[in-house]
């Protein structure tokens, strides 16, 4: 398969560059008689855990949306050695969730690992996300994650059998993501299930593991994640924006072929006893903190936006330290009619902004 990636050059070591595409930490035919299901496996990383699964002898199901990417990757990874099976599938449809195991039963047998690779993202302010943006995320990230591990699961305690589901997440689970809100809240949720059903389905043999990539750039990136990273010029710095790796504590960016290999490991017999675990795979670039802080940038100067209208209906609340207090809304806003107010405003109150949150220190 193609290596999409070089390794950018830099004066400073960083991390050691991977083995090369092809090599393998584990047995050659680990995965000899397994049927691994990865969905959104027909692009990027799971199309790059797919591979190394298929190297190590899995039987493949591919699912997601789109016909021709799956296609395509069906070709791919066949010549790597194993069977693979194309399904459409939205993950967001229970219906087809199920439809999509009968398949997979029909063609090779119940899955014994399942990765839930697929997801949606692109970066927004929070106030200007629709509810239908917020949706289309977090129905996409969380609730279809939560519909593949409810079916594989329902089916191997119905089964008696053992299973392994690896949930491909975000280090914004834990530090929240400003742009991000929908997907860093899905992503803390996926974290939550890991953690979750590692003991809820442990008695039955069932692991559940999490996996985070880092900063693994891929020729199938959506127009709205490759734009992200291509913005980072002129928000922090002047350096180029194509110096991805500059901004990593590695000093390179990862290889999918990476996230591969973590994801064969999890699953593996070699790691049996891991399990409502997350391995993040970034070059520590979540955990970075430097000795002196970059300046802050809101959300929307680094997304370019224009300055945030108030939405028309819904009139702009006064400050709280406003001797008006709140404006009169009308009684159709979305906010509806200002109350009474019942006392007097405490910010004007000494020693109001102890307690007061935004105005304290
Ligand atoms: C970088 C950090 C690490 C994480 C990386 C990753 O996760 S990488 C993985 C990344 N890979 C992927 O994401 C791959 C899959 N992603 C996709 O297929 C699309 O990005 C999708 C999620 C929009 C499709 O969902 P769908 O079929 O349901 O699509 P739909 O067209 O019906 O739109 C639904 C709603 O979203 C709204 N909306 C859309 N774009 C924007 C925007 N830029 N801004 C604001 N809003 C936006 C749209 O207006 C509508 O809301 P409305 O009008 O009803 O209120
Ligand atoms: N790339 C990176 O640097 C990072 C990625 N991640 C995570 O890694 C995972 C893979 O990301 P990446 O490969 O970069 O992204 P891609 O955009 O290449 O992959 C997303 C995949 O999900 C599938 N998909 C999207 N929506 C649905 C749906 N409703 N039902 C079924 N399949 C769907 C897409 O296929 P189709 O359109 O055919 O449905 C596509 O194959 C994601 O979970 C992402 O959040 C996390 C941090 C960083």
């Amino acid at each position: 398969m193609a290596d999409d990636n070089a390794l950018p050059g830099r004066a400073l070591p960083g991390l050691p560059g991977p083995p090369p595409p092809g090599a393998s930490a584990l047995p050659p035919g680990t995965y000899d008689g397994t049927v691994v299901l990865v969905t959104g496996g027909g692009t990027g990383l799971g199309k790059a855990i797919a591979a190394e699964f298929a190297r190590l002898g899995a039987d493949l199901v591919i699912a997601s949306r789109k016909e021709d990417r799956l296609k395509a990757a069906r070709d791919e990874l066949t010549a790597l050695g194993g069977r693979v099976t194309a399904a459409i599938c939205d993950i967001r449809d229970p219906d087809r969730v199920a439809e999509v195991f009968d398949a997979a039963g029909e063609a090779y047998g119940l899955p014994d690992v399942l990765v839930n690779n697929a997801a949606a993202n692109f970066p927004v302010p929070a106030e200007d996300m629709s509810p239908g943006a917020w949706s289309a995320v977090v129905d996409t990230t969380l609730t279809g994650t939560f519909l593949m591990t409810r079916e594989f699961g329902r089916r191997h305690l119905a089964a008696g059998t053992p299973g392994s589901i690896i949930d491909v997440g975000a280090s914004y689970a834990w530090t929240g993501g400003p742009g991000f809100a929908h997907s860093a809240a899905a992503k803390a949720g996926v974290k939550s299930l890991v953690e979750t059903l590692a003991v809820e389905w442990g008695p039955y043999g069932i692991q559940v593991n999490g996996l985070v990539p880092g900063l693994m750039p891929h020729g199938d990136m959506t127009a709205e994640i490759r734009g992200n990273l291509d913005r980072a010029r002129g928000v922090h710095d002047q350096r180029p924006a194509d110096d991805m790796a500059a901004r990593q504590p590695a000093l390179r960016v990862g290889l999918p072929r990476e996230l591969g290999w973590a994801a064969t490991f999890l699953a593996s017999p070699y790691a049996r006893f891991i399990t409502g675990h997350t391995l993040v795979v970034d070059g520590a670039n979540w955990q970075r903190r430097g000795v002196v802080s970059p300046p802050v940038t809101t959300v929307r100067e680094q997304l370019g936006r224009d300055p945030f209208e108030p939405f028309k209906g819904c009139p702009r609340r006064e400050g709280r330290g406003s001797p008006a207090g709140a404006e009169e809304a009308p009684a159709d806003s979305p906010v509806g009619p200002a109350r009474p107010k019942a006392r007097p405003n405490r910010s004007a109150e000494p020693g109001a902004a102890r307690d007061s949150g935004a105005d304290g220190q």
